[in-house]
């Protein structure tokens, strides 16, 4: 089976639905931020808190570039999309599933959330960078999905049925 990679904003669900549509499609499972942690023994915060983002965004194109090259599904980090490189090992080894999530869904989900160093910041920087990049993540994917209003469980079986098609 060829890579799945899930991709979208924080928020739009790709670690909720990797899960368990790698339980679904019998197959491994890789989610980058927990490659990035694990590896450098840091939560995510610590990173950008001590070495900035640009180091993170280096541990995760690392991540990236090591996963095997296929039967994975992948939990992309929703920055995986900042660097062409990352979007073109995507693209050439796997199909892309664009998580589509409106800013208010994902406002919503992450109201209380303290983990996504990103998210911290004032309303205005996250819509920017959330309109910044929905054209990247629109650009590249195969396979379009919305989540609002979606239940993981539905999404996973709409996912395993497009990927079929495929
Ligand atoms: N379809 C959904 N319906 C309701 N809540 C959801 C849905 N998908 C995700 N959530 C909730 O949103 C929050 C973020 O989900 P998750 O961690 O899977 O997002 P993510 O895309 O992996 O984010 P990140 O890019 O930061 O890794 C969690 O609290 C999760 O339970
Ligand atoms: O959108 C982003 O840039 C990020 C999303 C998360 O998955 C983590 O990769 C990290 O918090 C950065
Ligand atoms: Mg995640």
């Amino acid at each position: 089976m060829k890579n799945i990679f899930l991709i979208g904003f924080m928020g739009s669900g790709k670690s909720s639905v990797g899960k368990q549509l790698s339980e679904g499609l019998n197959c491994d499972y890789i989610d980058t931020d927990t490659i990035i942690e694990t590896t450098h023994n840091k939560t995510i915060p610590e990173i950008f808190a001590r070495e900035g983002e640009a180091s993170f965004r280096k541990y995760e194109s690392n991540a990236l570039h090591n996963i095997p090259t296929e039967n994975c599904v992948v939990s992309t980090g929703g920055g995986i999309v900042e660097r062409s490189s990352n979007i073109d090992q995507m693209v050439e080894t796997g199909i892309i599933v664009y998580l589509e999530t409106d800013f208010r869904t994902i406002d919503k989900r992450l109201q209380f959330d303290t983990s996504r160093p990103l998210w911290r910041k004032n309303k205005d920087e996250k819509k920017q960078l959330y309109d910044r990049r929905i054209h990247l993540y629109q650009s590249c994917a195969a396979i379009t999905v919305s989540t609002d209003n979606k239940l993981i469980d539905d999404l996973v079986f709409q996912i395993t049925s497009q990927v079929a098609n495929e």
